[in-house]
């Protein structure tokens, strides 16, 4: 499991540790880390040209003391400093020493177009509200240059608790955190700014509950559900399905065949695009009848491609199973319906639709996801799976948010959606609880997404055919 802390957090585990430790132990612990990261990056350090961009607090420090490592190995390392008066002294005079070059913003454009490397340490952890006017133009002389950008702890700019980005920020190809990660470093639209990133270990002790977290391979090998001897298809869980219309049949067989992929042990299909379900998929149980109708099943996709059909949707949430709720659903589903149920609840949003129920901008949502989705979850009493290049997955009652970032852009095409809510229904119908449901259908639906694409465009189809490899390399 990949997790963030927030910056609170952080800081008490700085904190206790910085007592037990000599003075500028931690600083030194990062700066090594993230030398050693500068130095990847260049492959020769030796005769390369680096130059640090430097605020006035800690995050400069470290960058200062990681400079004066890359002077010593022979790279040419000039510090461009916003506030020389307030730079951090030790850092500052490490740097001197070594060799370094010092430097006030004035002069940064020559230099740092013909940097190798830029590093930025003008603000880490202490910084809010995007960079302020001074720096701002620092960050487009490095995204103009063709030096690579490494930024330290996170991107100057980036809010580390929330992932938004309230203004002007670097754009990094690496950032070097320190400790933990931060929920900005894996949530968009910050996380584009990252890069990818580096984690250094500099001995932090954090409590057990993260405020993200992220499944990696192994932990949703663990989850997904595997028949055993004595399983029959009631055990293993079968899945309803009322979903499609006249109008999208599509969205039937797309739900059906993400469904069929995900480990239940029979799909019942509800609704009028049986014809279309049953020349895709065969073994789908078809009824026209009504959810009410259908049999059992241990749980319930409902509203892909439904058009306005709100009475399958208050039938399937009035079901004492798991509920999916998805696409056309959402917008039908009564909350007070929702509220009232027993057995748990995921909703499934893209960031307009999640919108539209919170009753706010599309920009909104997409700006402040973690904030979104928790106030969805709130909202409803349910568990709220936000779609996204970052999917983030909320309880209602609070606590860990879980993010997946195996999703890739090629992913946002017509129908996926549908592959999706069959592929997590499916998982909730085979046992597993809404968030691991949700944020294990995420990990495979954004792995098979990749498989599919492989660097061109792929079809919703050809996700749902990409499962069964991508499971497999899951359990691998
Ligand atoms: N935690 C750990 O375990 C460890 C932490 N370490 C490191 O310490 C870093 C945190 O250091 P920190 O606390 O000194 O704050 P930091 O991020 O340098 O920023 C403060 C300065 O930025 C300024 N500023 C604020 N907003 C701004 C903006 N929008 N745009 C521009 N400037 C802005 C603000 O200015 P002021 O408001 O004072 O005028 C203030 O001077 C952390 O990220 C990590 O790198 C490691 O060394 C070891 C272990
Ligand atoms: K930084």
């Amino acid at each position: 499991m990949r997790t963030a802390y927030s910056v609170e957090t952080v800081r008490a585990a700085e904190r206790e540790l910085m007592a037990r430790l000599p003075e500028g132990a931690l600083m030194q612990r990062a700066a090594a880390g993230l030398a050693a990261a500068c130095a990847d990056v260049l492959g020769r350090v030796y005769g390369s040209r680096v130059v640090l961009l430097i605020g006035s607090g800690d995050n400069g420090g470290d960058a200062l003391y990681a400079g004066a490592r890359l002077a010593r190995r022979g790279a040419g390392v000039t510090a461009v400093l916003l506030a020389p008066e307030r730079t951090h002294p030790g850092g500052l005079a490490a740097l001197r020493r070594a060799g370094g070059t010092l430097v006030t913003p004035g002069a940064a454009e020559q230099i740092v177009r013909r940097a190798d490397l830029v590093v930025d340490g003008i603000v880490g952890i202490g910084g809010k509200g995007g960079l302020r006017p001074d720096a701002a133009p620092l960050a487009e002389l490095a995204a103009d240059s063709r030096a690579a950008v490494v930024a330290v702890d996170l991107p100057s700019g980036i809010e580390a608790d929330t992932g938004e980005v309230l203004g002007a920020a670097v754009r990094a190809d690496l950032t070097v955190t320190f400790g933990t990660h931060k929920p900005g470093l894996l949530i968009d639209p910050a996380r584009e700014y990252a890069g990818s990133v580096r984690l250094v270990d500099i001995g932090l002790e954090l409590p057990d509950q993260a405020e993200l977290e992220a499944l990696q391979h192994a932990d949703v090998a663990a989850r997904l559900p595997v028949p055993g001897a004595a399983s029959d298809k009631y055990r293993r869980g079968v899945l309803g399905v009322a979903a499609g219309s006249a109008r999208y049949p599509g969205a039937a067989v797309l739900a059906v065949s993400g469904a069929l992929r995900g480990g239940a042990g029979a799909v019942r299909y509800v609704g009028p695009a049986g014809d279309a379900v049953i020349a895709a998929f065969p073994e789908t149980l078809v009824s026209d009848k009504g959810p009410h109708k259908a049999g059992r099943v241990q749980a319930w996709v409902v509203g892909p491609g439904a058009g306005d059909d709100a009475s399958a949707v208050a039938e399937v949430l009035a079901a004492e199973v798991p509920v999916l709720v998805d696409a056309d659903g959402l917008r039908l589903a009564e909350r007070g319906a929702v509220r009232a149920r027993s057995a748990p609840t995921l909703m499934t949003p893209h960031a307009g639709e999640a919108a539209a129920l919170l009753g706010v901008s599309r920009a909104v949502v997409e700006g402040a996801r973690l904030a979104s989705v928790r106030e969805l979850a709130g909202l409803y009493g349910a568990t709220v799976l936000l779609k996204g290049a970052t999917t983030l997955v909320a309880d209602a009652g609070g606590g860990v948010v879980r993010v997946n970032s195996t999703g890739t852009a090629w992913l946002a095409t017509a129908g996926s959606g549908d592959v999706l809510s069959g592929l997590a229904g499916s998982l909730l119908a085979a046992g597993l609880s809404a968030v691991d449901a949700g944020s294990v259908a995420a990990y495979v639906h954004g792995l098979a997404g990749r498989f599919a694409a492989d660097g061109a465009p792929a079809g919703a189809h050809d996700v749902a055919s990409a499962i069964p490899a991508a499971w497999r390399d899951i359990r691998d």
